[in-house]
């Protein structure tokens, strides 16, 4: 790349010049330069969304450090048709009923994967949604504990001469988990397939009636199982879960990166960033950032994909989670007002993914390399 040493006014031969350098040439339809303002319509290399906010980013690196900070990117991102391949990656497997299906992943235990998604599911239910949470977490089914349903029995019901599993509710909340069924100790030592047919079974012999949201709580990593689920069930879109550690932060992209493969491409919804601070019960104005802060900001800025929220480590949540009743039920509380936040910026994200993209169905996975332990 040429040096930022030019004096002379942008002109357009120079913009052109360097969209040839930087080989986005192909990808740019239109472009205007106005004294320091560059106006740029481009298409993305895939409609995924991450892709758009890479391209975004990258474009703005790339001209800032030729051009200095005076100019002024100004983009408009289109996505590409979907072309044959990707149509083809998708299954045709809708579950009817069910909006959109959301997966809450991490690239670890123990980042409050299940905190999160049981907050969510409060929040969004206090919103008036109807909302229902899978615990695919079969490692440690949580979710019974954290939303109060421990010992909950699904029942049998009929439905169009279909017998069903009627979730159990609480908090305005449907759920089924593992953690209900005789033999979940088990479970811990299920390969990919059969826990899929578990899951798979919850999901569509289950009568979840109508949603909006489908959270599924997946076993914290990356692994065979998460792929198992991902083929099975069209996932709308993903949220990673995520505390503000290093060696949390280097397993984030992991996680991240399978969603995102070419062969799967589920939309990362965003980050949410679990215990980024701490805050003392008698002090509530004053944070720590104990674990450094801004990480979970410049892996979502580095990998193109928003930060949904910052969740502090506050003793509550823990002790509001073992009792079951979760924090954000916490009425007008700080709490209760960040869960709320973080809803909305996922609702923000998932309206964008669900405009800019065709609705997803159960991901054809091409292949499994990077991914999965071959057995
Ligand atoms: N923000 C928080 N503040 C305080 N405690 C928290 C917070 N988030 C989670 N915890 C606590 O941390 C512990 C682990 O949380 P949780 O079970 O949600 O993690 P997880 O990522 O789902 O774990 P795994 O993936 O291993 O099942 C729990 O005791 C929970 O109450």
């Amino acid at each position: 790349m040429t040096q930022n040493i030019y004096n002379f006014m942008l002109s357009k031969e120079r913009v052109q010049a360097f969209l040839k350098e930087i080989e986005v040439e192909d990808l740019v339809h239109n472009f205007q330069v106005m004294g320091d303002q560059v106006y740029i319509d481009m298409t993305a290399h895939s409609p995924a969304m991450h892709e758009k906010k890479k391209l975004e980013v990258a474009m703005k690196q790339a001209f800032a450090s030729e051009f200095g900070g005076n100019v002024e990117v100004k983009l408009k991102i289109a996505s590409p048709e979907p072309t044959e391949v990707q149509k083809n990656q998708i299954k045709g497997k809708e579950i009817p009923g069910i909006q959109n299906i959301i997966a809450v992943a991490s690239g670890k235990g123990g980042v409050g994967k299940s905190t999160v998604t049981a907050n969510l599911a409060v929040t969004l239910a206090q919103m008036g949604f109807k909302v229902g949470v899978l615990d695919a977490d079969i490692y440690g089914p949580s979710i019974p504990t954290m939303l109060d349903t421990e010992g909950g029995k699904p029942t049998s019901v009929t439905v169009n001469g279909k017998e069903l599993m009627k979730p159990v509710e609480n908090y305005g909340v449907k759920m089924l988990s593992i953690g209900y069924f005789s033999g979940a100790n088990q479970a811990v030592v299920w390969r990919g397939p059969m826990a899929s047919k578990a899951l798979n079974q919850m999901i569509r012999d289950a009568d979840w009636g109508e949603l909006d949201f489908l959270l599924i709580d997946l076993p914290p990593g990356t692994g065979d199982i998460h792929l198992s689920i991902i083929q099975e069930v069209p996932v709308t879109g993903a949220v990673i879960v995520s505390t503000p550690q290093h060696v949390a932060l280097a397993d984030v992209r992991k996680g991240i990166g399978m969603f995102t493969m070419d062969s799967i491409n589920i939309p990362v919804l965003g980050l949410i960033e679990n215990m980024a601070y701490f805050t003392p019960a008698e002090l509530p104005e004053n944070k720590y950032y104990i674990f450094g802060q801004q990480g979970a900001q410049y892996l979502a800025e580095d990998m193109g994909i928003p930060v949904l929220g910052e969740i502090p480590l506050v003793q509550s949540i823990r002790e509001s989670g073992d009792i079951g009743r979760p924090a954000a039920l916490q009425e007008n509380s700080v709490l209760a007002h960040i869960f709320k936040k973080v809803a909305q910026n996922m609702i923000e994200s998932l309206v964008e993914r669900n405009t800019n993209l065709p609705k997803t169905e159960a991901v054809k996975i091409t292949t499994m390399a990077g991914c999965s332990p071959k057995k």
